[in-house]
C-alpha cells in the first residue's frame, strides 16, 4: 500500500446512517436510461454474479446496470492502481431475488432472536437488506439498476481484505467501522491497518466516480437512486426498472 498513489486515500470514510423514511419521499424522475450487461465493457471489471453462484432462485448469470451507473464504473475502474481490478458481485435485481434475500436474512434473525417483536426483526433485517418493493415512488435500491454491490481485486486476482465477506452481516461490515476504532483507541493492528486503507481506496475511487456508499456494507454503492440523492441532498433520476431485451443486446427500461 505504501507505494500506492495518496490520491487512493485522501478522504476518509465518513457517512451517516440513511434515514429510510426521508429516503423513500424522494422524488424520482426516470431518465430511461437502458440497462446494459456489464461483462466485456472493460479489462479492468470483472463480473461473479454471487447469488447465481449461490443457487437464488431468479438470480442472473450476468450484472446487470444503467448506462450511468456503467460509464462511472470504467471511471472507478481507470482510477485504481495498476493492474487492480473491480469485482461486481451484484447490480440489477429482480423483485423476486430482493424478496428471497430479505426473507433468508429475516428468518435467520427470527432464529437468533425468537423473543424479538416482527417489528425489532424486520429493521434489523432492513440494516442489511432493503424492504422489497417495487413501488414506482419508493423502489428497493437494486430495482433501480442504480446500486452496485463490489470490491477489489489486486494485480495476482486476489480480493483484497476488506475485513469481513460480501454479505456478512454484523457489525465489521459498516464502512467506516475501523475508521471509528482509530479515532477511538488511537491506533490499529497492521491488519486492520490494511482493512482500513483498502476499504478507503474502495471508498474513494467509487466517490471520485460519483457514487455514494451505503453505512452498513462497505460493498454496497449506488448512484442515481433514491438512496444516492438521501446522500447527496437531490432528487433521483433511477427509479424501479423491469428489462426487455431490444435489437442492440441492451435492455430498455419499461415502466
Ligand atoms: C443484500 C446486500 N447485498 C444489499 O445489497 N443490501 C442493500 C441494503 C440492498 O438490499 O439494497
Ligand atoms: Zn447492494
Amino acid at each position: 500500500m505504501k507505494n500506492l498513489n495518496k490520491s487512493h486515500y485522501k478522504l476518509k470514510i465518513d457517512l451517516e446512517k440513511p434515514d429510510w423514511k426521508k429516503v423513500k419521499e424522494i422524488k424520482i424522475i426516470d431518465n430511461k436510461e437502458m440497462l446494459f450487461s456489464i461483462s466485456d465493457k472493460s479489462n479492468r471489471i470483472i463480473v461473479k454474479p454471487q447469488y447465481f453462484r449461490q443457487g437464488l432462485e431468479y438470480s442472473l448469470p450476468e450484472c446487470y446496470c444503467r448506462g450511468g451507473v456503467l460509464l462511472r464504473l470504467k471511471k472507478a475502474a481507470d482510477l485504481l492502481p495498476a493492474g487492480y481490478k473491480l469485482v461486481i458481485f451484484d447490480a440489477w435485481r429482480p423483485t423476486e431475488v430482493q424478496l428471497t434475500l430479505f426473507d433468508r436474512y429475516k428468518e435467520k434473525l427470527l432464529r437468533k432472536h425468537p423473543d424479538k417483536s416482527e417489528k425489532a426483526i424486520n429493521k434489523l433485517t432492513e440494516q442489511f437488506v432493503a424492504i422489497p418493493s417495487d413501488n414506482a415512488k419508493h423502489p428497493s435500491p437494486h430495482i433501480t439498476g442504480g446500486a452496485v454491490d463490489l470490491t477489489i481485486a489486486n494485480a495476482q486476482g486476489i480480493f483484497l481484505d476488506m475485513g469481513t465477506e460480501f454479505d456478512e452481516n454484523t457489525k465489521k461490515s459498516v464502512t467506516n467501522f475501523l475508521e471509528k476504532r482509530l479515532a477511538k483507541k488511537g491506533k490499529l493492528s497492521p491488519k486492520e491497518e490494511d482493512i482500513l486503507y483498502n476499504r478507503r481506496l474502495l471508498y474513494n475511487i467509487m466517490k471520485a466516480a460519483g457514487f455514494s456508499n451505503y453505512y452498513y456494507e462497505w460493498w454496497h454503492y449506488d448512484y442515481g437512486n433514491q438512496l444516492w440523492a438521501f446522500y447527496n441532498k437531490t432528487q433521483a433520476f433511477y427509479g424501479k426498472c423491469v428489462f426487455k431485451l431490444n435489437s442492440h443486446f441492451a435492455f430498455d427500461v419499461m415502466d
